[in-house]
């Protein structure tokens, strides 16, 4: 007779994650715009006067600027864009709904922006296949660099910027905005203590119906690198790892992925991936699609409990803790003003003004193993970029 088999879980010793913090967590937004005495000025030059250059530059002039006094303050010297009307249409409005006016200069080329000596650091807001080329310029001018996610559009690239900026001995970080949040600060430290016991499994979903029909756009093309995965994936995958990465000995996660593929273009337009860090003794699963909307939610099982982190995954401002023991589910709220991209940029300023290369919260290394993951998923989904073959 076989034994009955006992379903009782094995002792596991598992570490628990030290999860790095910001330099300095943000404080609540003032209610009021507040004079701040500021130990130092960071001056940023904007590469791509794009959508989202738009978003970070208001995040930065027009939303309340951090009350901590070693946090520098933000101003924007320097505008690189394809035409000088174009970054003057691009600035002008953002500066007097500041109720300031923009004194910065204009160019109508990036190489003549990484010239300039009154920019400190460039945020890089190009699509994908242009991060590689506008961080090696940018770096090699001796600039520090925000480079918008993914970092690179795949890990050859990545690897060479990382050396790059290393080799010019700058700071360098990838936009992953997601991170500098309160509510992704709390959820390291609810993971990190304990409360939900050992992480088990973690589901994480972006998913946004795009309406995409231009097959040139950068999310359909792939000559820009599109496809759901780079452009939104990553969000599921930044935190699927943030969460198992530091349980899993510096290993990277086993993949197994499937695509689903647009029709014209091939990119991918629904992404799924079940990724096992092996050490950590987890599963995670992805789930990416530009073709519908979902409550883009992540939920983090654990042993003792569960944590729901409330979509859109990308900026989230709402958790929600149900503990084994208890029938109440405690709630958190992280109000903030704006989009919330300056907490990111607040970071990166610290981190400059302090004379490191990077900041712990999204390491070169992890934006590495990221592009790593991702091609791994792309090889399995058989998404080989032009530029690639
Ligand atoms: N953090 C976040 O929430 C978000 C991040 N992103 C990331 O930001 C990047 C840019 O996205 P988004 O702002 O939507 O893109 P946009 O197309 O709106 O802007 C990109 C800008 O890059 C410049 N550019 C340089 N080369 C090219 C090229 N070959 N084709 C098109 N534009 C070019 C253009 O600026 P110019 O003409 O002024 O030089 C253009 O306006 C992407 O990497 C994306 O993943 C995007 C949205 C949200
Ligand atoms: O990073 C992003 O998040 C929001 C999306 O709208 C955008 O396409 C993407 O790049």
């Amino acid at each position: 007779m076989p034994s009955t088999p006992s379903y009782t879980r094995q002792l596991r010793i598992f570490p628990q994650p030290n999860y790095p913090l910001p330099s300095k967590p943000q404080p609540k937004a003032p209610k009021r715009r507040m004079a701040v005495e500021k130990a130092s000025t960071i001056r940023w030059g904007i590469l791509g006067a794009g959508w989202i250059s738009n978003k970070f530059a208001r995040s930065i002039i027009v939303d309340p600027q951090s009350e901590d006094p070693n946090t520098p303050r933000h101003v924007i010297t320097a505008i690189g864009s394809s035409s000088i009307e174009k970054g003057k249409a691009f600035i002008d409005p953002i500066y007097k709904d500041a109720g300031a006016e923009y004194t910065g200069a204009f160019y109508a080329t990036y190489e003549e922006l990484v010239a300039d000596p009154n920019v400190d650091v460039v945020y890089i807001g190009t699509p994908h296949t242009r991060h590689h080329p506008d961080t090696l310029l940018c770096v090699r001018a001796g600039k520090h660099v925000l480079c918008e996610k993914p970092i690179a559009a795949n890990h050859k690239q990545g690897k060479e910027m990382v050396e790059a900026a290393e080799a010019a001995g700058v700071f360098l970080m990838e936009a992953i905005w997601t991170r500098y949040f309160d509510a992704a600060i709390k959820v390291r430290e609810i993971i990190a203590e304990g409360t939900i016991g050992q992480v088990e499994h973690v589901v994480a979903d972006l998913s946004m119906n795009f309406n995409a029909t231009d097959v040139k756009s950068r999310i359909l093309n792939p000559e820009l690198a599109g496809g759901a995965l780079l452009d939104i994936g990553i969000y599921p995958l930044q935190w699927v790892n943030m969460i198992l990465a530091p349980l899993n000995g510096g290993q990277d996660p086993k993949v197994s992925a499937r695509f689903n593929k647009h029709p014209v273009t091939g990119v991918d337009i629904t992404t799924s991936a079940v990724l096992e860090y092996e050490e950590a003794k987890a599963l995670a699963t992805i789930n990416s699609s530009i073709m519908y909307a979902s409550p883009s939610d992540v939920i983090v099982y654990g042993t003792k409990g569960r944590l729901f982190i409330e979509g859109p995954s990308y900026q989230a401002q709402k958790l929600r803790l149900k503990l084994n023991d208890s029938d109440d589910e405690q709630t958190f709220d992280f109000p903030y003003e704006g989009n919330g991209m300056r907490f990111e940029a607040d970071e990166v300023a610290r981190k400059i003004k302090e004379g490191v290369r990077e900041s712990p919260v999204i390491t070169l290394k992890e934006s590495e193993q990221l592009l790593r993951i991702m091609d791994e998923i792309r090889r399995q989904g058989g998404l080989r970029y032009p530029f690639e073959v």
